[in-house]
């Protein structure tokens, strides 16, 4: 063997490559996998433009573990190097790409896991590594190359007898694990899943049923079938995976297959969109939507990004906008840089481009989805919205074309589109400032009363019943020019808020002797207002103020402190109930009419479920009393 030095200035990458990276350690067999996937596919393309005449016989690439020799083996049939190849690209090549790792490393720490150290990686979890290959070459003589995770190394003939690579990590005391069958399979079925050639991980017992060859016997039951058990290669991949196909060759049952194969714990997706674009960027991909009625954050990390088949990440944070890390699938692009910064991959203009082209694509899929088949896409629409709303805030350009597709709901179970909703309400609900005002419940069970009350007022009430509805109408505020109340917001004759002033029916001494009889029965919960509404409307009313709920709501949302602002209610005293003269103006009891205010205002909370405890109990004394 001969000897020689890799080079002066890499004293220190066996150290570093060992010290730093140990939190990603296990990308060193994506690495080494892809290399071997590599010189076999530069194997076939020399086939196939007549360069490389031999027979390319079987192309599988091996993993294997030898448990005594403590070695793990990346075995390829590829392309091979010769003695001057090794010296090129291992000692040169492959080693100025470590020391550009290890001088970015040293300027950004980020960069780890996105960053492919390429070969000397081995060196994360090997003492020492041994290269023996064959080069596809006519007359080339078989090479091995050992070097000890030190700046020696030693090359001299070699005694491999067949074309191809064989990467032998003799594994680190610290690294015992990668010798466990387990722990290699794990990873490679997380980094080599869809790898192009296939990867062989041993054998496996494979289990299947056959007809027994034992003669039926006429009028006798057919003999149950023979359990055969076979030892087959274990393929870890799937080399032509689904997003490499033409879309035009494939069936939804493809795609809901593949997506069980991504994902074998989750429910149906709702549908998908094949993205297929090579120009300006190139970039595959099979993006799922899930059904995301439920919470916002359980279903993100679900899309995997690839370059060239090889399992990158599944945080794709910079990749894709904030809100389609609701959506699953897979992204490959061999365009997205992945050896850099974070930082430096949310300035990249190819990044920025893939991102709005993903956006775009997305959008385009909904509008169709929309327009091709209303009644199906309404029947999804309770999966569906929270995304679309989600998406609408979060960004400007799928806002706008989103706004033909977000739908709105009312009580009735009737969905319309912003336009069509704006329509149907224009006439009942324009307020005296003429601003069209949308009527929501955040609960139709708990304000049933309130519904029914703007409902019989002739008024349209909208369902906006999730977290996300209450940024969502503050953005169709500012930009639509709507108005949104919710029906506990105003008496129902003021949610839509007219010229017409009614006449209070009580003089001034009457209505200072309501008023304050009402605040002394409510104290410091809430502050009372007495109004001529009509006669027919209830005696006392809850209202909370819109603006006050809302920014409270919002900032409950985003984890805030929300102690400033207390749970304040208006008590509205109808000046025009007949109840108000006839159980309280006009009662000469004393108690009596304490007691007839205070019922008053419970029956006001018991209909929005908002009295309990001890005031709910003698509330139902008081009822029961009443009856006597
Ligand atoms: N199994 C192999 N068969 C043939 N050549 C190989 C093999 N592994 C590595 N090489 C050669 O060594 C070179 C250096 O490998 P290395 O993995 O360090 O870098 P790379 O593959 O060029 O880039 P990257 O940093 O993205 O991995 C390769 O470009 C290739 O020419």
């Amino acid at each position: 063997m001969q000897k020689g030095n890799i080079s002066v200035q890499t004293e220190n990458i066996f150290p570093i490559i060992k010290k730093f990276l140990y939190s990603d350690q296990e990308i060193f067999l994506r690495e080494l996998v892809s290399n071997a996937v590599d010189a076999t596919s530069k194997l076939k393309t020399l086939n196939r433009k007549g360069e490389f005449k031999g027979d390319i016989g079987e192309d599988t690439i091996d993993i294997m573990i030898d448990k005594e020799a403590k070695t793990l083996t990346i075995r390829d049939r590829g392309i091979g190097m010769t003695k001057e190849e090794v010296e090129k690209y291992l000692n040169q090549v492959a080693l100025s790409s470590a020391q550009d790792f290890v001088d970015k490393y040293q300027e950004d720490a980020s960069i780890i896991g996105h960053f492919g150290l390429g070969f000397y990686s081995a060196f994360m979890v090997a003492d020492k590594v041994e290269v023996n290959t064959l080069s596809w070459k006519d007359g080339a003589e078989p090479v091995r190359w050992i070097c000890e995770g030190d700046p020696s190394y030693e090359i001299g003939e070699g005694d491999r007898d067949f074309r191809g690579t064989d990467i032998i990590l003799h594994v680190s005391d610290d690294s015992v694990q990668y010798l466990e069958d387990s722990e290699i399979e794990g990873l490679l079925n997380k980094y080599a899943r869809f790898l192009p050639i296939p990867i062989r991980f041993g054998t496996k017992t494979e289990t299947t049923y056959e007809e027994s060859d034992v003669a039926v016997i006429e009028g006798e039951e057919k003999p149950e079938p023979v359990k055969v058990e076979k030892e087959v290669d274990n393929i870890i991949n799937n080399p032509e995976p689904l997003w490499k196909k033409n879309p035009a060759d494939l069936t939804d049952d493809d795609y809901k297959d593949f997506y069980r194969e991504l994902y074998p714990m989750g429910q149906p997706p709702m549908f998908w969109i094949h993205l297929n674009i090579d120009f300006p960027f190139n970039l595959t991909g099979i993006l799922y939507f899930p059904k995301v009625s439920g919470g916002l954050e359980l279903q993100r990390n679900k899309i995997q990004l690839y370059s060239n088949q090889v399992y990158v990440t599944d945080d794709v944070k910079e990749i894709v906008p904030e809100f389609l890390t609701l959506l699953h699938g897979v992204i490959d692009s061999p365009d997205i840089p992945l050896n850099v910064s974070r930082s430096y991959l949310q300035a990249d203009t190819n990044v920025k481009k893939i991102t709005g082209y993903i956006t775009k694509k997305v959008a385009e899929k909904l509008n169709s989805l929309f327009k091709d088949n209303r009644e199906d896409y309404e029947a999804k629409w309770a999966d569906l919205g929270v995304f679309v709303k989600y998406g609408m805030i979060s960004e400007e350009k799928f806002y706008d074309r989103a706004k033909k597709f977000v739908l709105l709901e009312n009580t009735d179970n009737r969905k319309f589109t912003i336009e069509e909703y704006k329509e149907r309400i224009a006439e009942n609900q324009t307020d005296k400032h003429d601003k069209v005002i949308g009527i929501y419940t955040a609960d139709e069970d708990r304000q049933h009363t309130l519904v029914a009350g703007a409902i019989e007022r002739g008024y349209d009430v909208l369902k906006l019943e999730h977290a996300i509805d209450a940024p969502f109408i503050q953005s169709l505020e500012q930009k639509e020019g709507m108005t949104f109340v919710r029906v506990d917001s105003a008496t129902p004759d003021q949610l839509v808020q007219k010229d017409e002033e009614k006449e209070l029916l009580l003089n001034e001494e009457e209505q200072t002797t309501v008023k304050d009889l009402f605040t002394t029965v409510v104290g410091e919960k809430g502050n009372v207002e007495l109004k001529p509404l009509d006669t027919t409307d209830a005696p006392v009313q809850i209202v909370r103020n819109e603006f006050m709920r809302r920014m409270k709501e919002m900032q409950q949302l985003q984890g805030m402190d929300t102690s400033m602002f207390p749970d304040m209610y208006n008590v509205v005293v109808n000046a025009n109930n007949p109840i108000v003269k006839d159980q309280i103006l006009n009662n000469e009891d004393e108690a009596a009419r304490t007691e007839n205010a205070t019922h008053l205002y419970q029956l006001a909370l018991l209909s929005q479920q908002l009295l309990s405890g001890a005031e709910l109990k003698a509330f139902v004394d008081r009822s029961v009393k009443m009856m006597k």
